[in-house]
Order: C-alpha cells, then structure tokens, then sequence
C-alpha cells in the first residue's frame, strides 16, 4: 500500500531568504539529481523494485563527506517511495524512550532519516537492531527482579542513516544496512550542471564559462557550488550588470579568497602551519586542530577529505604529511633530504 507523502519538506520557489533557497534548491527527484551516476542507478533499481513488491525499501546507509548531498538524497528516496519521511539526528535521540516514541509514529513503509548516525549512544543503538531486523522493540518494564520484557510491534519502516563516517559506525549496525551507498567528490562537468540549474532556480544570468569557474572552485561539493553561486550573483549585481561570467566569477571569488583550487583560507593555513611548525609533517590530529585553533572534527570531516582527494595531504599512521603538490600550491618547496634526515632522528 501507498500513502501520500505529506507536505512538510516542500519547499517554496518565492522566497528568496537562504535557507528556503536551500529548500528550492534541492532537487526531488531521482531524475533531477545530477551526477552519482551509480548511485542512481542501483538506489533506482531497488526502489522499483520496494514498490513492485510492495514493501518498505530495505535500509540503507548514505556515507560521504558533508554537502555532497545524502539528505537530499533521503528525501528523494522517501518521494520515490510515495511515503513519509521522519528527520532526527543520532545526537537527538538521547534515550531509548525518545527511539520508541519515534518509532511507534511511523505508518506502514515510512522512511526513518538518521542524520549523523555515527553519532547514535550505545543504549540506544541497541534497541535498534530488533527493530531493523524484526520490526519490534523490546522494552523493559519495572526494575529489579520484578522487570520484565515486553515486545512491541512496529510497523515496516526503511531506516536511512547518514554519515560522514561509516568508519565510526558498529559493525552489528553496519552490518543490518541492505544498501550502502557512498557519495563521492563530484566532477567539474556535474558540479557545472548544478550552478547552471540553481542559476535557473534563483533566476541569475550566467554564461559557460562562468558556471565552470564557479564548479571549478566548488571543492566537488554541491552545497558549496550553490553558495558560492548565492556569493558571486551578490558581487554581479552590485558590481557588474548582475550577470555572471568568467570575470566577475572570478573578481568575486577571489574577493571571497577562495583560490585557482577552491581552497579557502583555513585550506591553505592547514598546509601552511603542517609545513611551518611541522616540517611538513607528520602530524597528529590533535596537535594540529590546537596550532591551527579549530575543532577536530570540523578539520577531519570538512577539511581533509578534499585536501586528500586532490593529493595535497596524505594521511599516515603517524600522522598528517603535506605532499610536494601541497607544497608548491602553497608556494613552498619540499626539502627532501632534510625531511628524511629529521625522521630517521625521530
Ligand atoms: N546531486 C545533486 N544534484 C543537485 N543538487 C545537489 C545534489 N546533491 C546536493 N545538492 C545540493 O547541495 C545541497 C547540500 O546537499 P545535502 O544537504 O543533501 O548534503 P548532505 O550530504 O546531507 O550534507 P551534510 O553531511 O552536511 O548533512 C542541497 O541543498 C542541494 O541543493
Ligand atoms: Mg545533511
């Protein structure tokens, strides 16, 4: 059975405050999401295949660094399946009570989206599995010799979790995802398809050439081809004709320090300082977050990844090492000698 999906995360095309942007912007359908092609494909497979059968998709695990869309990408899949979607993050849900009042909410086939489920407390993540596996909780009532379990039923349901760390998640929780999918870093041709199709959405002119600086300098990441795109329609109108192209995309990003890479200021002092206080590394986690004076988290989930994925740092069991390419972005050399003389004393 079918139901209809209530209107809750609709969003509205008129109004142009940023947040709502971010709504509109979002596409709701599998068929409007650009690139991760293989993702698609199987996700599309599969969703078909839920509703030939009439049953609630199996759970799945959306991975991947922040903002290459696993949200959006819930939401979609609860559209695809003509049901509802409930939204709460593993940080929300404190006590097994507060898993259990969601969970008996939910009607027949509903989505259940679990944003940073890494982050889920133990006691809660276990009553969990009963519940992904035999749709039923078992709850203890009374204390002492005198407490009982009880087993309630719930309705099917599809868990999707997301996390920008699959790494982090229990295995026994891992393990009872049917489908895990892992987003990757976008190509400059996607990313070009986006800021073109947002530019429709929040109506700016822009031409080619402009669309492919701003996905150039967008870090493989979709939110943040979007608020760069917000960020240089801003600086086109004030200081141009409100038109976008090559110049102005680039007069505006490089007003907003984002260089010829996409990266920004906090990019480039984590090569610098790895390589000024650290002789280019290695160098922990912590020790770094405390030079550079950010949280740890926010250095590992926003900011590596894509410093990784193009290469300008590696990661080695002893710690962070800028490579020669981190080096020579940041107009430094690598001294090779020198470094292997400095571990070999270390
Ligand atoms: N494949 C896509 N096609 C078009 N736009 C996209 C796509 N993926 C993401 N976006 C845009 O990027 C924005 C960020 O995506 P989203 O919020 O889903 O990321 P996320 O992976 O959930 O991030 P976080 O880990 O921070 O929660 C969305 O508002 C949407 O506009
Ligand atoms: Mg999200």
């Amino acid at each position: 059975m079918m139901f209809e999906r209530d209107n809750e995360i609709v969003a509205s095309t008129l109004n142009i405050g940023d947040e709502d942007l971010e709504l509109s912007l979002r596409p709701q359908r599998l068929v409007q999401y650009i690139g991760q092609n293989k993702v698609k494909e199987v996700l599309g497979i599969f969703i078909e295949s839920a509703k030939m059968r009439n049953q609630p998709l199996d759970h799945v695990l959306l991975s991947g660094p922040p903002g290459l869309g696993k949200t959006t990408l819930a939401n979609i899949i609860s559209n695809e399946m003509g049901v509802n979607i409930r939204v709460t993050s593993g940080p929300a849900i404190e006590r097994p009570g507060d898993l259990a009042a969601i969970l008996t909410n939910l009607n027949e086939n509903d989505v259940l989206f679990i944003d940073e489920i890494h982050r889920l407390n133990k006691t809660v993540e276990e009553i969990m599995y009963p519940a992904l596996e035999d749709y039923a909780l078992d709850i203890i009532i009374g204390k002492g010799p005198s407490a009982r379990s009880i087993r309630l039923d719930l309705p099917k349901f599809t868990l999707i979790g997301a996390t920008t760390r699959s790494g982090m998640l229990a295995s026994p929780l891992r393990d009872r995802f049917g489908v895990m999918c892992t987003l990757d870093f976008y190509n400059a041709d996607d990313l070009k398809e986006i800021v073109l199709r947002s530019a429709g959405i929040i109506n700016v002119e822009i031409n080619d050439s402009g669309a492919e600086e701003i996905a150039r300098r967008s870090r493989g990441t979709p939110r943040i081809a979007n608020r760069l795109l917000k960020r240089v329609r801003d600086y086109a109108i004030v200081k141009c004709n409100g038109k976008i192209d090559l110049k102005t995309a680039d007069s505006a990003l490089k007003m907003l320090e984002i260089d010829e890479m996409g990266l920004d200021k906090l990019d480039r002092r984590i090569l610098n300082t790895i390589i000024e206080y650290y002789r280019g590394g290695p160098v922990g986690l912590d020790t770094l977050a405390a030079s550079i004076g950010e949280e740890k988290v926010t250095i590992e989930d926003v900011y590596e990844p894509y410093l990784l994925q193009i290469g300008y740092l590696n990661r080695t069991p002893r710690g962070r090492v800028v490579t020669e390419m981190g080096y020579r972005h940041v107009n430094k050399v690598k001294k090779n000698i020198g470094q292997m003389t400095i571990d070999f004393e270390g």
